[in-house]
């Protein structure tokens, strides 16, 4: 087949026509192909830009699964439609109180990565030494709840979950590892125990009023925005960081929801 004339005008006795090629690059512009992949490369590059901004939402669609899987466990449902077992609830309270011991050590070592790397313009330093003022708090918690509920916090002895969890952190907490990756693993740790919690104290949810004050300690609103704020310093730090660090952060945040989900299982009896 020949090429396809497109009849354009007609002057008098004179038509013009093109062919339809010729036609394309007069309507549309002689670049028209390259313009179109310049474009296309264009709203590519903002799509990555654009998840790159919010880096953390990104990754929480992405690995939706696992963070489901950490956020939403079969303890916490059980606390939610008060089906909990009280020993399992003992087991987990016995057992948290010796992670955030070792908590406590990891986020002061974050605190010393923000003030040896960040540049401070997000407050980051503030947003961290509020999260110790609380843990402080959580320790003392800790204890007045564990003498309500008959738990012995002397005799706890760590499970093989725990200890690796702790082990993790304590990995985290080399010098050679950097800020952005420290705080991307903190943000996680402190989001996974907010969203759970929060879930709790839903309305319509049948969460057992003694469990209520320790929904309470994660799920409330101030423990909420405290989560935001590390959020953001944490998509603040990715927009900014280079490719490795990028792929080391997304790293740690797998591994914490992967611990918290083993975490989580210690309750149910698990070693
Ligand atoms: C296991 C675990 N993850 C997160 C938190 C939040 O502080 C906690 N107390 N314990």
């Amino acid at each position: 087949m020949g090429p396809t004339f497109y009849f354009i005008k007609s002057i008098g006795t004179h038509s013009i026509s093109f062919s339809s090629k010729l036609y394309k690059q007069v309507r549309f512009g002689r670049s028209n192909n390259r313009e179109q992949r310049k474009e296309k490369m264009q709203a590519k590059k903002t799509r990555e830009e654009v998840e790159k901004i919010n880096m953390i939402d990104t990754w929480l669609k992405k690995h939706s699964l696992i963070y489901v899987g950490a956020t939403r466990h079969p303890f916490i449902l059980s606390i939610r439609d008060g089906t909990v077992n009280l020993t399992s609830f003992k087991t987990w309270l016995g057992q948290d109180y010796i992670f955030v011991r070792a908590f406590v050590s990891f986020v002061a070592s974050v605190l010393i990565k923000a003030w040896k790397e960040s540049d401070d313009s997000g407050g980051d330093m503030e947003v961290l030494l509020g999260g110790m003022a609380a843990l402080n708090d959580e320790i003392q918690w800790f204890k007045n709840e564990a003498s309500k509920w008959g738990v012995q916090l002397s005799d706890i002895v760590p499970q093989k979950a725990n200890k690796d969890y702790c082990r993790f952190l304590e990995s985290l907490m080399s010098s050679e590892v950097k800020y952005t990756v420290a705080i991307t693993a903190f943000w996680a740790i402190e989001a996974v125990y907010q969203q759970s919690f929060a879930h709790c104290l839903e309305d319509g949810t049948n969460t057992p009023s003694d469990l209520q004050v320790t929904c309470q300690r994660w799920g409330n609103d101030g423990f909420g925005q405290y989560c935001h704020s590390l959020k953001q310093i944490v998509n603040r730090r990715l927009a900014k960081a280079l490719d490795d660090e990028i792929k080391k952060a997304e790293v740690a945040l797998l591994d914490v929801l992967e611990h918290e989900v083993e975490f989580w299982n210690m309750s149910d009896g698990g070693a």
